[in-house]
């Protein structure tokens, strides 16, 4: 089975793209998704968490988001402990995940493919790809964050163009190019892909 990344910078719709693939009966890990089920139920990671940024941040009882995201992106440092200790155990819980999958391929959904060492794991990695003021604007409706909110995030990423050159295969999500005929297209290429393995 093809191991398959899918990656692109905040608000350039990976989700969404992801969706489509999952219609086509692909199985989709969400690596935003598994880190926030893994702080609420990895021992190990509360733990370390709690010692690194205070027992605050799990005063209701789970882990207390909003307030973990204003410590860390407003300090590069703080964002580098978070991702050393976040990283390792969503790495290998999608390695497990991905080692239980049925099918020609499947796709691991996480923004920072590149910038966690990730790709190493697997065979081919697919970028979502949009304009910054683009990706900006549906950030900021979608979470209702501040303009600065979401710059502070992009800030903390790869470029978006260097991003799109380490991708194998470019999705474009700007609203010009319709973006359904382009996932069938390529889910038919990883499936021929697959196939000749
Ligand atoms: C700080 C946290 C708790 C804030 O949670 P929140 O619900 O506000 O954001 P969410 O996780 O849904 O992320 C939304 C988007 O923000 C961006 N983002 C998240 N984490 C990071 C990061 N470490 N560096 C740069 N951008 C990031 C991504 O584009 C991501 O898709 C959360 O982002 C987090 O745990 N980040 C560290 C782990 C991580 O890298 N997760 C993302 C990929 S696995
Ligand atoms: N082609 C499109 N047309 C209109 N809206 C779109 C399109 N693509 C994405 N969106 C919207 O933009 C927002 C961001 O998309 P999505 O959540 O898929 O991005 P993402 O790359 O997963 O973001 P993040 O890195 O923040 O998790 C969502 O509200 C989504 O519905």
């Amino acid at each position: 089975m093809l191991k398959v990344g899918l990656t692109g910078g905040i608000g350039s719709g990976k989700s969404t793209v992801a969706k489509v693939f999952a219609l086509l009966g692909i199985p989709v890990y969400d690596a935003d998704a598994a880190s926030k089920r893994l702080y609420d139920t990895d021992a190990g990671l509360k733990e370390a968490l709690t010692k690194e940024f205070g027992a605050a941040l799990y005063a209701g009882g789970r882990l207390d988001r909003a307030a973990l995201a204003a410590l860390v992106f407003s300090d590069p440092e703080k964002l580098a402990r978070l991702n050393a200790l976040a990283h390792p155990p969503t790495i290998a819980d999608a390695a497990r995940w991905m080692a239980a999958q049925q099918a020609p391929y499947a796709l691991k959904e996480a923004a920072l493919i590149f910038e966690s060492g990730s790709a190493a794991g697997l065979d081919y990695v697919i970028g979502v790809d949009a304009p910054l003021h683009i990706r900006l604007q549906r950030a900021m409706q979608r979470d209702g964050a501040s303009r600065e909110a979401v710059l502070a995030r992009m800030q903390r990423q790869i470029d978006n163009g260097i991003k799109m050159k380490l991708c194998d295969f470019v999705l474009k999500n700007d609203e010009q190019e319709l973006l359904i005929p382009q996932v069938i297209a390529l889910h038919e290429k990883l499936l021929q892909l697959a196939n000749a393995q």
